[in-house]
């Protein structure tokens, strides 16, 4: 497994910053911290023997035991590791349910500070409880006092361009301030809040990450109700005349409502700014919920009312139905749809326009999930040094939208020279079919006259863009939205997005700390789908699939004993396709049964194992049993130790077997149509809940189900289980040479033909499908796989399309499954009987995290397995003997 850490040196004296180091941790799964920590000391330049044996590290101010699993809480994906003391930052982090104060808008967004103490003290100078780098701020500003009841009353200290509670000028006599009022102090907003919402429940993977559900709908913001305004985008003339300048630091003008307005229509007006203000949230509000998680992490999924629509700041909007004419809702969201209009560039002094970049992005992160948002970030001009660019941009490399997930051939999704930047710009321009949005986000000159040609089509493609530059006139040609700093301090932007310029928006900017520090809270975060959208991966493991890369009894049993008590299952994780685990479930009602076709060495007899040992994990022996029948050879005896097999039948190299076998089958399919009475498998399941006795009709042995009592004794026994039989080679069984084969073959044609409504199921493969073709079980079998095919003939025969004459004799296990419904889709087979991964034994690498390198691509090294060693499915049969024996 790999993670990311940062590893913080302790401060050379005290008042002095401690100095971080991001690395690169590569381990085997289960490796403990004590295993690192030397390691984790070398990178950041402590070494010597005093190492050895003190190294201790603290994960905020608490030590962490040596013990702790990589890859396990606290020792997460972007977890800050502190060498030898807490970590000093540990303190100031926002906590629980207490009072909060949060700067919800200007040029020093984001921040949330919990009251502590009676007085505190905002303002610009760094001596301020709550320091903002606003420069319309005095240093000294407005004073918060702290009762012992909770109260909280505010006063303004003597600053010079006032500050105003909910519309009204603050002096310095104090005033309460109850929670939810809004405080303007230069372009900055602050309020009050109680404590944070609870947060999303989480669920570690050992390997570095937090698994998230899916967000809650409740907590979607419910689409414009009649009294709302229309939401404040970017585009829409009509408003931009209501958009006044603001207030602060100029003549001071009054909380904006029309004069004349009467006590219901302010509060109509008091909650739509509410509405609006909750529906795109400010900076503090996301950083809350990226730390919580809170719920509404990840909410805009793409048919979200308001995905991609991103907040740039907040202004004075008129009010929606039901407010006086001429109310302006005061600070609510500024917004641009990046849906409509494709492209925004974002213009003015370097610092600020990166702090609203900053806030963009962290916003985006926040509310998409990675599945629908991809994010590159280009950043090649060749006007600023390489290190400073990647400094600028560092913060950005724990975002999880960064992750090259269709194949980018990259580690992040960053272009950080000029040949980073020509292969994301190429490679967003080759994406055949877009999986959910795409932003890329482009600071100043791209580095080279190909990759300003690449990007002027990639404006012109689905991609969405924003653009980042000092002066308008150094945009790209063509945006769709442009936002330009305004005012001397540029603290204000003025956007024009086709209509008449939207002016006197405070920005919301944010700064590289507070970004940081929320992208690192997102980066152990994953949605619960366990594989991702991609290419479709080379190699895969199943027990890596099946999440059992540690597989012991107990995991098997809680899985065996979390099981409806319905009728068996019989669904097989077979690998993954693009976007999905790829299954195929052969108890469901479309179709029972499964052909697979490949050339030789395309991966057959591997597919049917894997297929075979998913089957055992998926249900419990005595209700799912496995008939293997080798019409050629030995490929399925490395299954016969799985406890779920009843018989292990070699049809080549013993007839007299294979003989017994058919009529057995034959037998069984007899008994259990009698034991039906015309019933199905699952209705008769249905009616045994109900009666709870089975009386058997009679008592031989049935291949594959476990023996029942002689004839004569009528007798309480166990129901029938699934039964699966499934045959490698099965062309050979049909041969005209194969006189053994023949009575099997008859013998699976009545399974196909009969089997599906009494729980026997076939799965089979051939390796020649002109052959098989028009058999039983291929009339029967709508579950269909086609691996590597010779020609595209035999393709056609399995799957009805020649797709699978082209897959590559370098992906063994690569093939097409088309579905009972119809649907094609490519997948990849996992393995089984491979060995535990090399790396697996490998000793920890500690490696320095290079910002620079991280738009190449990755080095790659063969995956190499132990040469000896017990396979994963002699693992996994010992792990399945010992659960089924409990
Ligand atoms: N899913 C897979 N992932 C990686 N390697 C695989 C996979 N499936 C098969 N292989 C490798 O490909 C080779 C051929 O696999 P396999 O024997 O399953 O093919 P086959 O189609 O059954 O061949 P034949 O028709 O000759 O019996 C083996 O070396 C196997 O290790």
């Amino acid at each position: 497994m790999q993670i990311r850490l940062t590893v913080l040196r302790p401060r050379a004296g005290a008042g002095l910053p401690a100095s971080a180091t991001d690395v690169l941790v590569t381990a085997p799964v289960g490796t403990a911290l004590g295993a690192l920590s030397v390691a984790l000391a070398g990178a950041v330049g402590v070494r010597g023997p005093r190492s050895a044996t003190h190294v201790h590290l603290y994960a905020g101010s608490e030590r962490i035991d040596d013990r702790t699993p990589l890859g396990h809480p606290p020792l997460l994906d972007g977890a800050v590791l502190a060498l030898g003391e807490p970590d000093p930052q540990a303190l100031a982090a926002p906590g629980e349910a207490v009072t909060e104060l949060r700067v919800v808008g200007g040029p020093d967004a984001g921040g949330v500070h919990r009251l502590h103490g009676r007085q505190v003290r905002l303002g610009r100078s760094s001596e301020a409880d709550v320091p903002l780098d606003d420069p319309d701020v005095s240093r000294l500003h407005l004073a918060l006092q702290l009762a012992a009841d909770g109260s909280v009353t505010v006063h303004d200290l003597g600053s010079t361009n006032g500050t105003l509670l909910d519309g009204s000028v603050l002096g310095e006599e104090p005033r309460p301030l109850p929670v939810g009022a809004l405080l303007r102090l230069g372009e900055s907003t602050v309020t009050l809040a109680a404590s944070s919402g609870p947060a999303r429940a989480t669920t570690p993977d050992g390997l570095g990450h937090l698994q998230v559900g899916p967000a809650a709908t409740a907590v979607r913001p419910a689409a414009a109700s009649a009294e709302q305004p229309a939401p404040p985008a970017a585009a829409a003339p009509s408003r931009t005349r209501s958009l006044l300048s603001r207030t602060l630091g100029r003549p001071t003008t009054p909380a904006p409502a029309a004069p004349d307005a009467s006590q219901e229509q302010l509060r109509v007006r008091d909650r739509q700014a509410a509405a609006l203000r909750e529906r795109f949230p400010d900076p503090a509000a996301l950083l809350l919920t990226a730390l919580g998680p809170g719920p509404r992490l990840w909410e805009r999924v793409p048919a979200h009312p308001d995905a991609l629509t991103v907040r740039l700041g907040t202004g004075d909007l008129p009010g929606g139905p039901g407010t006086a004419p001429g109310t302006l809702l005061p600070a609510v969201p500024v917004t641009v749809d990046l849906t409509a209009c494709h492209s925004l560039g974002l213009t003015g002094p370097r610092e600020r326009v990166l702090g609203l970049a900053r806030a963009v992005l962290a916003q985006l992160a926040v509310l998409h999930p990675p599945s629908g948002l991809s994010v590159v970030v280009v950043g090649a001009d060749g006007r600023l040094p390489a290190e400073q660019r990647a400094e600028d941009w560092s913060w950005a490399l724990w975002l999880p939208h960064l992750r090259p997930m269709r194949g980018q051939d990259c580690r992040l999704l960053f272009g950080l020279d000029a040949t980073q930047a020509e292969q994301r710009l190429g490679e967003l321009l080759d994406t055949e079919e877009p999986l959910g949005a795409t932003l890329l986000l482009v600071d100043g000159d791209v580095g080279s006259p190909e990759a300003r040609a690449a990007l002027a089509r990639v404006l012109r493609s689905d991609v969405r863009v924003v653009c980042l530059a000092e002066t308008t006139a150094q945009l790209p040609a063509g945006l769709g939205a442009v936002a330009e700093l305004t005012g001397e301090v540029a603290t204000q932007l003025t956007l024009r997005a086709g209509g008449e310029p939207v002016e006197g928006v405070a920005l919301d900017a944010v700064s590289r700390p507070w970004a940081e520090r929320l992208a690192r809270a997102l980066a152990p975060l994953r949605e619960s789908a366990p594989v991702s959208r991609g290419p479709i991966p080379e190699a895969l493991r199943l027990l890596d699939l099946l999440e059992l890369d540690t597989v012991t009894p107990a995991k098997v049993s809680a899985r065996w004993e979390g099981l409806p008590s319905t009728t068996g299952t019989a669904t097989a994780l077979l690998g993954t396709t693009r976007d999905d685990l790829c299954t195929v479930d052969l108890a469901g009602p479309e179709s029972p049964h499964l052909l697979v076709g490949g050339a030789r060495g395309s991966g057959k007899s591997e597919l049917l194992r894997t297929l075979i040992a998913s089957l055992a994990v998926s249900e419990r022996p005595d209700r799912l049993s496995l008939l293997l029948i080798g019409g050629q050879g030995p490929s399925l005896a490395a299954c016969a130790e799985l406890p779920h097999v009843t018989a292990l039948v070699d049809a080549a190299a013993d007839p007299r077997q294979a003989m017994l076998t058919a009529e057995a089958l034959l037998d069984e399919l007899t008994h259990r149509e009698e034991l039906f009475h015309g019933r199905s498998f699952a209705s008769w399941y249905a009616g045994q809940a109900l009666s709870a006795k089975v009386v058997s009709p009679r008592g031989s042995a049935p291949a594959g189900a476990p023996a029942a009592p002689p004839a004569a004794i009528a007798t309480v026994t166990a129901p029938p289980p699934r039964l699966v039989v499934v045959v490698d080679d099965y062309e050979a069984l049909l041969a005209p040479h194969s006189p053994a084969g023949r009575p099997l073959a008859r013998a699976l044609a009545a399974v196909a033909q009969r089997g599906g409504r009494l729980g026997v199921h076939l799965v089979a493969t051939t390796g020649h499908p002109e052959q098989t073709a028009d058999t039983e079980l291929d009339e029967a079998a709508q579950w269909r796989i086609a691996l590597r095919s010779d020609h595209p003939a035999d393709s056609d025969l399995l799957i009805h399309v020649d797709d699978a004459a082209a897959v590559a004799d370098t992906t063994p296990g690569r093939g097409y499954l088309r579905r009972p419904d119809g649907a094609v889709l490519a997948f990849q087979t996992a393995r089984i009987t491979g060995r535990i991964p090399r790396t697996a034994t490998l000793r920890p690498t500690v490696v320095a995290l290079d910002v620079t390198q991280l738009g190449t691509p990755p080095t790659r090294r063969p995956v190499r397995e132990l040469g000896n060693g017990p396979t994963d499915l002699a693992l996994l049969a010992s792990a399945l003997q010992r659960a089924a024996a409990d």
